[in-house]
């Protein structure tokens, strides 16, 4: 018997407005596997994102998250999401250790006191990507790749077993890229499911256990080499992109 599956997305449809987002998508992804996600901009990457965390609501279709509506497993602290930079009031006052320790709020109760659980994981995750020394700093005074691991110290410290990221690679220094890219394989190797959508293709094979080419619909499913395909790339981009960059 195939093991229920951590994300289960059927057939659902995205409007806003008139712009259709995503087309009867359907996926799973399994506990344990990091799964990239690739296609051009506009091709519903983001949507798919919200879709599962349930902060978008699809016209049609499901989403199941281990069985359960998106709202209530987020509820439960299993999903853990980094945004797309352009999401994060960066100018807002908090350092890099309160970002992670909103991580930590679901196990807190309304009083929002961490104890000294809290504290422990917030500091384990900060040493896990590597941003001990800048637990303290605001984070608008952040690098790009700083940034990002700040919010995969968040996942880390809200001990999500499935984790969501949308391009946690784009402007990001080449040390936080081998950094991050560690940290998911680790992480998918204690049993985690990861989804992260990226615009690198080369770096895939080696980040991901498959990959799903996004337009829309899902155009391909399965090993990064063969879903990157040059005909497939071809329906994706329109280009052969792999040879371009
Ligand atoms: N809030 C919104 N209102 C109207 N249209 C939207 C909204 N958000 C996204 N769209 C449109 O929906 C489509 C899918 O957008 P989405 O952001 O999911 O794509 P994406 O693949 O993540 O793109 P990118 O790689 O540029 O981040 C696009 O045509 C976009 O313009």
């Amino acid at each position: 018997m195939t093991p229920q599956p951590a994300v289960e997305v059927q057939d659902v449809t995205v409007h806003y407005g008139d712009v259709l987002a995503l087309d009867r998508v359907s996926l799973s992804l399994q506990a344990g596997r990091v799964c990239g996600l690739v296609g051009m901009n506009g091709s519903g990457k983001s949507t798919l994102f919200k879709s599962i965390m349930g902060t978008v609501k699809p016209d049609t279709g499901t989403v199941r998250i281990n069985g359960q509506a998106p709202a209530t497993a987020r509820k439960t602290g299993v999903l853990g999401y980094v945004p797309q930079s352009e999401e994060v009031d960066w100018a807002f006052p908090l350092s890099v250790r309160d970002v992670v320790m909103t991580g930590r709020y679901g196990r807190m109760g309304l009083t929002r006191r961490p104890g000294k659980a809290d504290r422990s994981a917030v500091d384990h995750a900060l040493e896990r990507v590597e941003l001990t020394d800048l637990a303290d700093r605001q984070i608008g005074q952040l690098s790009g790749g700083q940034k990002k691991r700040t919010f995969v110290a968040r996942g880390i410290a809200q001990e999500a077993t499935i984790l969501l990221l949308d391009e946690p690679f784009a402007g990001v220094d080449k040390r936080s890229e081998a950094t991050i890219t560690t940290l998911l394989r680790e992480l998918a190797g204690a049993g985690a499911a990861i989804l992260v959508s990226t615009h690198d293709l080369h770096a895939l094979p080696a980040l991901a256990d498959e990959a799903i080419l996004l337009m829309r619909t899902v155009l391909a499913h399965g090993d990064p080499t063969l879903v990157l395909q040059p005909a497939n790339l071809a329906s994706a981009f329109g280009l052969d992109v792999m040879t371009r960059t």
